[in-house]
């Protein structure tokens, strides 16, 4: 089980919801986490379980970023929307920003999120598990 997590800007949010209605199956199998209103509506159009955090813009993008600090998220799932600005965007440059740090799998568009979620049911993921069991080891 993976943790993933979903966010989606506002002009994203409907293919966000299309997204996990279309990979529900895979997706179901994993542990959810996304922010605020991208949950919220997920949960609305799926029987998927999210734990959702506050809104983006509210810092929620902020509260992923901790747990990626923690090494506790194993994939990030953000539709971005570049073209228009957001009031919160260091907080999205940072969340970005600690993905690269800790080489944690970050996708921001839907093509590259339906290539991911195959790698994902293919268990292209196991080095995840590898990652996690030798920081348990160390710490
Ligand atoms: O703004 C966001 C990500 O930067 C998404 O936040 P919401 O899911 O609360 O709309």
């Amino acid at each position: 089980m993976m943790n993933i997590a979903l966010i989606a800007h506002d002009e994203k949010k409907q293919e966000m919801i299309q997204f996990t209605i279309a990979y529900e199956e895979i997706l179901k199998r994993h542990h959810l986490y996304a922010t605020g209103t991208t949950g919220k509506r997920i949960e609305e159009h799926t029987d998927l379980k999210i734990t959702r955090f506050k809104s983006g813009p509210l810092g929620g993008d902020q509260q992923i970023g901790a747990m990626v600090a923690h090494n506790e998220m194993d994939l990030v799932i953000f539709f971005k929307d570049p073209l228009t600005a957001q009031p919160h965007e260091p907080d999205i440059s940072a969340l970005m920003r600690l993905c690269d740090v800790y080489y944690i799998p970050l996708v921001t568009n839907l093509a590259a999120a339906e290539i991911v979620i195959r790698a994902l049911e293919r268990g292209d993921f196991a080095w995840r598990d590898i990652v996690k069991q030798r920081e348990g080891r160390s710490s």
